[in-house]
């Protein structure tokens, strides 16, 4: 292993990579095609190494070697960058800088803190600025659970600093060291000041781990776990694990964005980083004005406690974009394998898929399906393998996941384009979403018949929500299969042509549909959905089905039984308190039960 963590400042590099000859080479510019810049004369440079490009010390990436030509793409605007201008490379990889502080950051692709830099609110970030990614200068109350004599190694817990009102910050060991404690420094620490020292060597809390590189677990874990997102038909239908990965896909105006908010807000993960890469400049602005507001439902504090925010505008270069999925990723890592439960939001995979297409395209590369290049396939592979439910390093034992949620927008709504496609090979729950469903307000729009999830999560529900959730989940998906195909007859026949119990299919398909899978994320009270809740509401649908049959099998008329007002009624489920749900649903069932029978 070359790339591995080390910790930062004060301290020696204990534990690193066996020392490098870092390359100081300075070579010149030899030319600039937009975000991608080619160089002579850097002889020790590797491929990923850092590089500052031009006499503003622009910050690039190298990713093409071919013979002394180093290709470059760079984070930041080139314009006015001339050739002949200096490149100097550093001889390290992208790190991020980790430790207490990432919660409640706004940040660039490359992980530079955008509140500190924006001028007049606009995300802003001045050429070739080197903020520290950390802020150095807050203390962390650093809480030791370690003592002096304790022997140490790869990711055990040495102590843990409060981190917002959610998180406490758990201090590791970093994963090449170990080591005996000499010495433990309590009490307020910034990121760079000692708080244990190891063999006498002092280690401040602050780690640095390469981008592109996934972080080491002790072993990854089988996925049986669902992460409950709030979304009834996401939790009934397609539930995804923790540890596991979701695409939604949808066309413009879809509700991506809503959903993967309203994901960020109720899911039960503990930390959440959203990855923006918006379309339009002012679209992302609205989920930086949006987030700080939110309050996060379980702490009452605000959302952004438990919140990384890495936001790319169109106005920003493309490769930061590229860089922002990696910055993402390595964070959602980090906080697991402090053993939490993190989830990463990446709104839109597609803008980070053209920045593929428009770097590679710059390299002159061989096109391959829409221009995209041939590596997309294993790129996109790389990232969403990254997810995963885990038993992290070191002790005490811990379990940490992280579970990967990315929105895909193929033009057009059409899926069949390559993002989508090789996305959709890669993702266990696929939730796409409607164009026509959204056009009749029905959100969220989600399309019942073209999802799917792979996770076997029904005995995870069947043990801890109740033993008959996986057979109302399965007559649920039969019922609205069935009913997807009676409506395609009505459309050709009308509703006369269909046998009576198949028109009450019809019924309950649509009290499904509109009163159990639509769930408004505006409404303060239904925009998250208990698992307790959602099966009330789908024992009540299930009891009115049974008591339609009984009426219709007591000879009453079909239409009588279809239309009786009493079915209005399942509307108003969504107005059920959070908990408590069994008097509204007891009462309900026995109405629809009495009404059926008095037909
Ligand atoms: N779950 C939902 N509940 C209520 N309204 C919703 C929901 N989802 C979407 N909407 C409505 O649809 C609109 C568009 O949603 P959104 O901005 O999330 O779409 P998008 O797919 O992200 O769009 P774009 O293609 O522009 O990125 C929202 O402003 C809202 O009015």
């Amino acid at each position: 292993m070359t790339r591995t963590e080390h910790s930062t400042g004060p301290a020696p590099r204990r534990g690193s990579a066996p020392a490098r000859q870092v390359a100081t080479d300075i070579g010149r510019v030899v030319k600039i095609s937009g975000p991608v810049v080619s160089a002579t004369d850097l002889p020790h440079t590797r491929l990923f190494d850092v590089v500052r490009v031009g006499t503003e010390r622009l910050l690039g990436e190298v990713i093409k070697i071919d013979g002394d030509l180093v290709v470059m793409q760079v984070f930041e605007d080139t314009t006015g960058l001339q050739v002949g201008e200096p490149v100097e490379a550093t001889g390290e990889p992208l790190y991020a800088e980790l430790g207490p502080g990432l919660l409640g950051g706004i940040l660039d692709g490359t992980q530079r803190p955008l509140e500190t830099l924006s001028t007049d609110g606009n995300l802003y970030i001045a050429r070739g600025a080197e903020p520290p990614r950390l802020d150095r200068g807050r203390r962390w109350h650093f809480r030791p659970a370690v003592e002096v004599g304790d022997r140490v190694g790869p990711g055990d817990l040495l102590g843990s600093a409060p981190e917002g009102h959610a998180i406490e910050h758990r201090v590791l060991v970093p994963a090449d060291l170990s080591g005996i404690v000499t010495a433990i420094h309590a009490g307020p620490a910034t990121v760079l000041d000692a708080v244990v020292d190891i063999d006498g060597h002092p280690l401040p809390m602050m780690r640095r781990w390469p981008l592109r590189h996934a972080r080491p677990v002790a072993n990854r874990l089988p996925l049986t776990v669902p992460l409950i997102t709030g979304q009834r038909i996401l939790d009934l239908l397609f539930p995804v694990a923790r540890g596991g990965s979701a695409i939604i896909p949808g066309g413009f105006g879809t509700g991506k964005t809503v959903l993967e908010q309203a994901l960020a807000k109720f899911s039960t993960a503990d930390v959440v980083v959203y990855v923006g890469c918006g379309e339009r400049g002012n679209e992302l602005t609205e989920v930086l004005e949006q987030f700080p507001r939110l309050t996060d439902p379980r702490t009452g504090a605000p959302l952004m406690d438990r919140t990384v925010l890495i936001a790319n505008t169109s106005n920003m270069p493309v490769a930061a974009r590229e860089a922002s999925i990696y910055t993402g990723i390595t964070i959602a890592e980090y906080y697991r394998d402090q053993g939490y439960d993190v989830a990463m939001m990446a709104d839109s995979t597609s803008r980070w898929g053209e920045a593929l297409r428009e770097v590679s395209s710059r390299l002159e590369e061989m096109p391959a399906e829409d221009g995209y290049p041939a590596y997309l396939a294993s790129r996109l592979a790389g990232f969403y393998e990254r997810a995963g439910a885990v038993q992290c390093l070191g002790t005490p034992q811990r379990t940490g996941s992280v579970t990967i949620v990315g929105a895909v927008s193929p033009a057009g709504g059409d899926f069949s384009e390559p993002i989508t496609q090789n996305s959709l090979r890669l993702a266990g729950s696929f939730w796409a979403l409607d164009t026509a469903l959204s056009r009749q307000r029905h959100f969220p729009a989600v399309n019942w018949l073209r999802s799917f999830s792979q996770y076997g999560l029904d005995e995870w529900f069947d043990r801890e929500v109740a033993d008959d959730w996986s057979q109302l989940r399965h007559w649920a998906a039969a019922t609205l299969q069935d009913e997807g195909d009676l409506q395609e007859v009505v459309s050709l026949l009308g509703v006369e042509a269909l046998a009576a119990e198949q028109r009450i299919t019809l019924r309950v398909g649509q009290a499904l549909r509109e009163d159990l899978l639509q769930q408004s994320s505006f409404d303060d009270l239904d925009a998250s959905c208990p698992p307790a809740r959602l099966l009330a509401m789908l024992r009540v649908v299930h009891a009115a089905g049974a008591a339609m049959s009984a009426a219709l099998q007591r000879g009453t008329a079909i239409t009588a039984i279809t239309s009786a007002t009493v079915l209005a009624d399942l509307g108003r489920m969504r107005r059920w308190p959070l908990d408590n749900v069994d008097e509204p649903a007891t009462a309900l069932t026995q109405r629809i039960a009495e009404e059926m029978s008095s037909l």
